[in-house]
């Protein structure tokens, strides 16, 4: 009997990742049960949900195997150790902990894929039960593996490299970024992100919310106390808080490098933190320790209080009595720190619902995001909690540092990032300062980075154009001052915090900077990184070919900065949806093999150009396919149309939206892709393959600023680039163009409404704009010719078949020569003055400019 291709395709993309058919097949088994046989759910995300259940049955098993001995291990560490069970798995040492990480999804109504930690309910009800709700994160200690969290809690051997891979990728589809980017990633980003354990959507919202990633932990054999002249020199005086009953002035623990704690004042809602080698003091900044409440310090408890708790592993301090809300930050001699929030919602609010994780996280970053301005579209709560653990272990850690007010440079960083609003153009304190997290940037620029650098998160770091390479490197030291753009700003990034008094932790970008002594007024001791432009290659590797920077006209050295990307990148709530597993037999030729474009009858792709490829074996476009596509951009009014309820203008708000101002119905390509059953260098294949042709960033002399052009004649009809940004809903641009007015940004947003007029209403999420301004490629250069211009934009369809999301692709509209600048027409209406990207005054030199005639209207 010949296998179901359905259960053959599960079997096979499993055994990629390391799972048997032995292991696969009882739980595949048991998942179409409960699913009821429906295999989207299965499929979904590259089956996702399957492997998530083959690793629970896994454990599962060997917990029933292990329960024996872990519960003779247990009684033994209850008198030393009174954290909750859950913790407790992490900590056993001697035995490899097979265990995905705590903080896990249930996949469906019967078969229990929950956490299979023992006392994690309780747990989890004992905090909420007293409205606490605790969030740990923790950072590895120095020369530690820096791994992404899930990974801090389970034992690297325990599963090969492809599962490892897995479990990353699976905590980064618990941030609300799509599958795309995590392709995009792969081998690069997706390994470096730091990765953060999220709760799913599907989470139950009284779940316990916590997401301990690494606890403190103590190796076996941990290292005997250090010896007092090491502590007194600088770690010793770095303690955060003093435990409550030691005098004040002692400076130290009696036995413990640096470390701090402060705990929620509810007795219980207190967890041991406590090993029996740590020694940690505690206190809450800004808040004095109050006295111990807590007698319970004999057992272990996690209450410091006096010299009970002097010999024990942990002691955390009382604070903030009337507080509902507090941190605790703890650290361990293995330079290891916790952060935990606790709040105590409780009183005052009957009906309180605990929110799922994903909410709270994804509140306060959109907090961040508006309020503070943060650039960075990766900008994650967690990241910034993961920094203030690297900022007291390396305060901690370094004796040279004045022990004075380590948490005050803490909270000194988190104030820092109001100094973050108005960035990107607008005001801020300190003139036209921007203050960007590192973590945008790059850990090395960060005086607190060392060898154990947080993984960067963002695809920038793979590319931060023009500023410092990824060892912190500046490419060309010589460049004092970056100015750019057809509007002539200059940007000097500077790293702010050298000197231990500075705060650590942000990089300045000031804009506007004319010459190098105005750095030195920013700040005390500012270390200048000058930026640079990798002039051999502004892509700095990213694309298939180098594409140089030319400036043959003046003295304005590079063009203004930006993050190169090569692929597009969904901000945040972009809905990009790309599975494998939306993609239906009908949109893609599964049967076809080879080079579909020289097959004699097109395959399945070709459908959306009306049964006929749009290219030919050349790999250009086909004249009557290139025509159509022009003409619908020369004559925009003939190919219109309108939506019932338009998002664009929804988005402003107002009860009344005003009608749609129409949408250009444009020609899509569709190329073949994953599913299809041709080769990669199939013919239908061109866009997602790349730039292939040389192409150049010069200054134009006509006043256009920088642009782009090509180094070899190109025929009609190839393709040049794709015109890459990040994915926004129009409504996150609306926003975010609203709040950044007043900056001259030069690049050109695309709304990505092709295919509105082919469905119903279309959903905000589904509304998506590109937007190069801060992240793009090299099409953020090609500068607007009117009516005339030598590219057309396409929307070519690779990974999503439903229209909604495409790539921009840019053709030549006729041979352009060498040397030639590519142009394209960006549509503006110049006779509608609030039409005009930013208000340009059209240079473009065509016999039809537009924003000629209307001067002479
Ligand atoms: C997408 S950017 C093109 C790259 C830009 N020239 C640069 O230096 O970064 C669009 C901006 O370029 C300038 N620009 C593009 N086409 C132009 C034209 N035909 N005439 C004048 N300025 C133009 C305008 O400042 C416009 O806001």
């Amino acid at each position: 009997m010949t296998m179901n291709p359905r259960v053959a395709m599960a079997f096979s993309a499993m055994k990629e990742i390391g799972f048997s058919d032995k292991k696969v097949k009882p739980v595949l088994k048991n998942l179409l049960r409960v699913y009821d046989k429906n295999w989207e759910l299965i499929e979904d995300e590259n089956y996702r949900v399957l492997a998530d259940a083959i690793l629970d049955y896994q454990e599962e098993h060997k917990e029933d195997v292990e329960k024996p001995k872990r519960k003779k291990k247990e009684v033994v560490e209850s008198h030393e150790d009174l954290e909750p069970p859950r913790l407790k798995r992490l900590r056993q040492d001697d035995q490899p902990s097979p265990s995905p990480p705590l903080v896990r999804r249930q996949k469906g109504p019967n078969f229990d894929l929950t956490p299979k930690v023992e006392g994690i309910e309780s747990y989890g009800q004992g905090i909420s039960g007293h409205g606490a709700v605790p969030l740990n994160v923790c950072m590895p200690g120095r020369n530690e593996l820096l791994l992404p969290y899930e990974d801090c809690s389970r034992d690297e051997t325990e599963e090969p490299p492809a599962q490892l891979q897995l479990r990353r990728k699976r905590s980064e589809h618990a941030q609300p970024v799509s599958p795309h980017i995590n392709f995009e990633d792969k081998g690069r980003g997706s390994l470096l992100a730091p990765t953060i354990c999220k709760r799913s959507e599907r989470e139950t919202p009284t779940a316990p919310f916590v997401v301990c990633l690494k606890e403190p932990k103590t190796e076996p054999g941990i290292e005997p106390l250090p010896p007092k002249e090491k502590l007194a020199s600088g770690a010793q005086t770095k303690v955060l808080v003093k435990p409550k009953t030691e005098p004040s002035n002692d400076g130290f623990q009696p036995s413990g490098v640096p470390a701090a704690a402060a705990h929620p004042p509810n007795p219980d809602c207190r967890r041991t933190q406590g090993h029996k080698d740590q020694n940690v003091s505690s206190r809450r900044h800004g808040v004095e320790a109050l006295p111990s409440r807590d007698a319970d310090v004999e057992n272990g408890s996690l209450v410091g209080s006096g010299t009970s708790s002097k010999n024990r592993g942990l002691e955390l301090a009382d604070v903030a009595e009337a507080t509902r809300a507090s941190v605790e930050l703890a650290s361990s001699n293995s330079g290891e720190v916790k952060i935990s929030l606790s709040c105590n919602y409780s009183s005052g609010q009957p009906n309180f619902r605990l929110p799922s994780m994903d909410e709270v996280f994804k509140m306060v970053e959109d907090k961040c995001l508006k309020s503070y301005k943060i650039i960075d579209p990766n900008f994650s709560l967690m990241n910034l909690m993961k920094e203030m653990c690297q900022c007291i272990s390396d305060r901690a850690s370094d004796s040279t540092d004045d022990n004075q007010g380590t948490l005050m440079h803490i909270t000194t960083n988190l104030d820092l990032q109001n100094n973050m609003r108005n960035s990107l153009g607008a005001r801020s304190d300190s003139e036209d300062s921007i203050l960007i997290p590192p973590t945008s940037i790059d850990r090395s620029l960060s005086s607190h980075s060392s060898a154990e650098v947080i993984e960067p998160h963002t695809p920038q770091r793979l590319a931060l154009n023009g500023v410092v390479d990824l060892q912190g490197t500046v490419i060309h030291p010589n460049e004092e001052v970056l100015s750019g753009g057809a509007n002539g700003r200059d940007m000097v990034v500077e790293q702010t915090d050298v000197g231990s008094s500075s705060p650590s932790g942000f990089v300045r970008v000031r804009q506007e900077i004319s010459t190098p002594d105005d750095i030195g007024s920013v700040d005390d001791t500012p270390v200048v990184v000058r930026p640079s432009h990798d002039v051999n290659d502004i892509s700095k590797g990213q694309e298939n070919l180098p594409i140089a920077t030319v400036n043959e006209v003046s003295s304005a050295p590079y063009p203004p900065l930006f993050y190169y990307i090569s692929k597009n990148t969904i901000f945040r709530s972009a809905h990009v949806n790309c599975s494998l597993s939306r993609i239906g037999d009908e949109d893609c030729c599964i049967n076809c093999f080879g080079d579909c474009v020289s097959s004699s009858i097109p395959c399945a792709c070709a459908r959306v150009t009306g049964g006929d490829f749009a290219y030919t074996l050349d790999g250009l476009l086909k004249e009557n396919f290139l025509e159509e596509c022009i003409s619908v951009n020369r004559d925009p009014q003939n190919h219109l149309f309108y939506c019932k309820s338009c998002p664009l203008e929804r988005c402003k708000g107002g009860d009344m939206p005003d009608p749609c101002k129409g949408h250009l119905m444009r020609k899509f390509i569709k190329e073949c892709w994953s599913k299809c059953g041709c080769n990669k260098h199939c013919g239908n294949r061109v866009v997602q393959r790349g730039i292939s042709c040389n192409l150049q960033v010069f200054l134009t002399a006509e006043g256009k600023g920088w642009g782009l052009r090509t180094l070899t004649d190109l025929p009609r009809g190839s393709f040049v680039c794709e015109y890459v940004g990040e994915i926004l809903t129009s409504k996150e641009l609306y926003e975010r163009n609203k709040e950044i007015t007043d900056v001259d940004v030069q690049t050109s947003n695309v709304l990505l409404d092709a295919a509105w007029g082919s469905g119903d209403v279309v959903k905000d999420k589904d509304a998506l704009c590109l937007d190069p301004t801060f992240y793009g490629n090299v099409a953020r250069f090609i500068n607007h010719r009117c009516f005339d211009a030598n590219l057309v934009e396409i929307p070519v369809e690779v990974e999503s078949p439903n229209h909604r999301y495409y790539h921009l692709a840019f053709f030549t509209t006729r041979d352009v020569q060498a040397l030639e600048e590519l142009t394209w027409d960006y549509g503006i209406d110049f006779s509608n003055s609030s039409d005009t990207v930013k208000g340009f005054r059209c240079c473009c030199r065509s016999k039809d400019c537009r924003d000629v005639k209307c001067q002479y209207i």
